[in-house]
């Protein structure tokens, strides 16, 4: 008989650590399992413990263990390789359970769970084969799981000591069964007394099990682990079904093993970007929506994946064509090109070509190079360069009576932002959030000199990017409008082809242009560019998918998306769960963004306020670094040390506890402004020995290992490793913003606040292991000056 083979997913991530000899043997197992799973040579045995985990062997020092999921309807075994062990990890206690919760099979590794809460619940691991290992001399190490073990797994007595407090006290074993914990690590869970035991403990457990005992032991109540972590993920499993693996099988993620499974493993962990979605995730990627949907959610819960495996969605769901009904934009335009290599990872060429990847500017150009003749296009500048030109102009008006930033700000957010196009709109706009009152005559002084600048602007041939965005955003809402105009009169004349109108109009062939849109880091666009991509896709069912976070907002476009045509009401949704930082990168990055107790908020893109409640992860690792340094060269020669060490870590693996990482493109540095980076990249490269790349506009230039930006560069990206330097009082803040505000505008002080917190926050979540934050002089005040409550219970 012949057998399927599947691969738990954890097993997957396993076999990418192991030696390559060994994954070779891997491959050929699987191949004669296939063929005949009963082969003497595979000596397949059953486990001790519940008799449902076999063993096979791959070779003399390594074995699998497999499930067996039952027979298919064309007779053929169904088998789960849940993990490869050398055979001194193997453990005739070892069994697999289906999940009451999400109703999956679930491998839980007890050989990574410390002796002394083993001992303390009474569990004995007995290992399945204890003879000397006849290949030892010549047998690369056992895999990373078994190195991760730091201590002895079997049971060797204690000394006896003072029994401790229970870590989880006033959780009981069948509170933790009914939230969902791996049954095998119930007992164990409620005889952990430190979190180091905890970490141990979880370290092979299922992502739902850390999840909810990490929550807990973070002073989670019951009832919000239940209604946060457990209840997103119930899948309510039917009675019948509480034993039936074959059934449990088709609900975990798992690889199919066939012949393809060799490249994979052999070409090392290239398919990371495979990310196997969270329920919690998948939901909000395969539902049907009736109108816009808004995902929220802290860095690295996973907003882009899901929009991303949402194009995959419906691009599947596409009828046959070669035009391209997707458009999926974000911001910046360094991570359009991120995005593209992502998805290029998830999507056959085909279905890809069916995608628009493009980011929001570029789009609006586009919108205004198809509506203008052409050579009559206009130079588009950057706020900066407008902003001299205003402060030019009140120069030579010897206008002193205003400030250039605050006219321009009221230019850019109330009259380009509520598109008000005469005096009279602007005498009766609403100015929420400006701050500052400003009465009729005012208004009207302020209408006059920033008439004169758009005159200037416009003499000069030139425009910002502001006004671009809102000539755009017209474009397309008058395209929009004859569209709506073309489709009542057919409804008029009950849906008779137009031809004579269209003909005399030459509407036969204009549309809209997307039938869906998907939006990241939607935290940062402007009000007009919302305007114009709801113009771009009719209204209806799946028409936008917004993925962003308000706390990481660094530009100043604030929208309620209600006001721009963008109904996401009943439509919201947020990720809590970071896959990326660790939680004691996550704990500091917080305090830099908590504003309990102060007036700073944040918006939820609508009229409602977010928050990062139940933001967390199952991550752990060292507590970040703050380093107080005497002056700027001091702290570039402690840099250039420690990324000196990260090289040397993260190439060997952690000193053979990781995966070994090319440290090219892992280590990066960030600053607060161009001429830090200018002096960073320098004194690496001639003084340090290390290579750099600058991160621009358009991405990395170069191909040196370290990369080096601006904080705003480093919005969607991430590092293994990650240094913050220059962090100091006056420039986080900058000094001369917030003095300018704090007593004349009030509002705009917070916003000010507001921007610097998230930048901060932006940087310093893009770290996933190690995070390093030094400077000179005074620290930033948004940095904890109690550096011991970084420290994760
Ligand atoms: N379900 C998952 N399983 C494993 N890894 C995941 C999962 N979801 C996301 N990730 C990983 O977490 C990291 C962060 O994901 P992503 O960039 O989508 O987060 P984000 O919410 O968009 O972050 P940010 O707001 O900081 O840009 C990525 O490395 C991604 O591959």
């Amino acid at each position: 008989m012949t057998a399927r083979l599947s691969l738990y997913e954890k097993a997957e991530n396993e076999l990418y650590k192991l030696d390559r000899s060994v994954k070779g043997r891997f491959y050929d197992f699987c191949h004669r399992f296939r063929q005949n799973p009963d082969h003497p040579g595979l000596d397949l045995k059953p486990l001790k413990g519940d008799g449902r985990v076999f063993r096979a062997k791959i070779d003399q020092s390594y074995r699998a263990l497999l499930a067996k999921a039952g027979v298919d309807e064309r007779g053929q075994q169904r088998w789960l390789v849940v993990a490869v062990r050398h055979r001194k990890h193997v453990y005739e206690e070892l069994s697999v359970a289906i999940n009451r919760v999400t109703g999956e099979i679930e491998f839980v590794d007890l050989s990574v769970v410390g002796p002394s809460v083993l001992q303390r619940a009474g569990v004995t691991l007995t290992p399945i084969d204890q003879t000397p290992d006849p290949a030892s001399d010549h047998e690369p190490a056992p895999p990373a799981q078994a190195a991760e073990v730091s201590e002895p797994a079997t049971t060797a007595p204690l000394p006896a000591v003072e029994p401790a407090e229970p870590l989880l006290s006033g959780v009981t074993g069948e509170d933790l069964r009914e939230l969902g914990v791996a049954t095998q690590l119930i007992d164990l869970a409620l005889a952990v007394t430190e979190s180091a035991e905890l970490d141990q403990l979880v370290s092979g457990a299922p992502l739902l099990t850390k999840d909810i005992l990490y929550g807990l032991a973070a002073g989670m109540p019951i009832d919000e682990v239940r209604r946060e972590i457990t209840a997103p993920v119930d899948v309510r499993l039917p009675e019948e079904e509480r034993h039936d693996l074959g059934a449990a099988l088709a609900r975990t993620t798992v690889t199919t093993i066939d012949d393809d499974v060799r490249d994979v493993l052999e070409e090392g962990d290239f398919r990371a970007w495979k990310v196997f979605l969270h329920p919690t995730q998948a939901k909000l990627v395969d539902r049907r929506y009736n109108g816009p949907a808004r995902v929220s959610g802290g860095p690295g819960t996973g907003k882009t994946i899901v929009a991303l495996h949402r194009v995959r969605h419906l691009a599947e769901q596409l009828p046959p064509g070669h035009n391209k009904p997707i458009l999926l934009t974000t911001f910046t335009k360094n991570l359009t090109v991120d995005l593209r290599a992502r998805l290029a990872s998830l999507l056959d060429p085909e279905l890809l070509a069916r995608v628009e990847i493009t980011h929001i500017d570029k789009l609006a150009a586009r919108v205004l190079n198809e509506n203008s003749l052409s050579g009559a296009g206009k130079q588009r500048i950057y706020d900066t360069v407008a902003l001299g030109m205003l402060q030019q102009l009140l120069f030579e008006l010897d206008e002193k009576r205003w400030e250039a930033e605050f006219l321009y700000e009221e230019w850019e957010q109330v009259i380009l932002g509520q598109s008000l196009g005469n005096r009279k709109a602007y005498f009766e706009a609403r100015r929420a959030g400006r701050g500052r009152s400003i009465n009729r005559p005012e208004r009207a002084q302020i209408w006059k000199i920033l008439e004169q600048f758009t005159a200037r602007l416009d003499k000069e041939n030139r425009e910002t990017w502001g006004q671009a965005a809102e000539r755009a955003a017209r474009f397309e809402m008058e395209r929009a409008a004859k569209i709506q105009a073309r489709q009542d009169h057919k409804d008029a004349v009950g849906g008779k082809d137009l031809i004579h109108r269209d003909d005399s109009s030459g509407m036969r062939y204009i549309g809209h242009r997307y039938r869906h849109v998907v939006v990241d880091e939607a935290q940062d666009l402007r009000p007009a560019h919302w305007k114009m991509l709801r113009a771009m896709v009719a209204p209806g069912p799946d028409d936008m998918f917004i993925a962003g976070d308000t706390h990481q907002r660094i530009y100043d476009q604030q929208v309620t998306l209600g006001t721009v045509g963008v109904n996401i009401r009943g439509r919201s949704s947020r990720l809590t769960l970071s896959y990326r930082t660790t939680q004691e990168i996550l704990a500091r990055a917080m305090q830099v963004v908590d504003t309990k107790g102060s007036t700073l908020a944040f918006d939820d893109l609508d009229d409602g306020a977010d928050n990062l409640a139940g933001y967390r992860s199952v991550l752990r690792g060292p507590v970040p670094e703050l380093v107080p340094c005497n002056s700027w060269d001091d702290e570039l020669t402690q840099l250039a040390t420690t990324i000196h060490t990260w090289r040397e870590e993260l190439a060997s693996g952690d000193g053979g506890n990781g995966p070994r990482r090319d440290p090219r493109g892992n280590i990066a540095v960030c600053v607060a402004d161009r001429d830090s980076v200018n002096q960073v990249m320098y004194y690496l490269a001639t003084e340090a020995g290390i290579t750099v790349a600058e991160l621009t506009k358009d991405g990395v230039k170069g191909d040196g290992e370290v990369h080096v930006g601006t904080m705003h560069r480093f919005k969607g990206l991430e590092y293994q490793k990650l240094a913050i330097v220059g962090a100091r009082d006056g420039v986080i803040p900058r000094t001369s913003v917030m003095n300018r505000y704090r007593e004349t505008d009030p509002q705009r002080f917070l916003r000010e606040e507001r921007k610097s917190r998230s930048l901060l926050f932006v940087a310093a979540t893009r770290a996933r292991d190690t995070l390093r934050i030094s400077w000179h002089g005074a620290p930033s005040p948004y940095l904890p000056r109690d550096h011991e409550s970084l420290r994760v219970p």
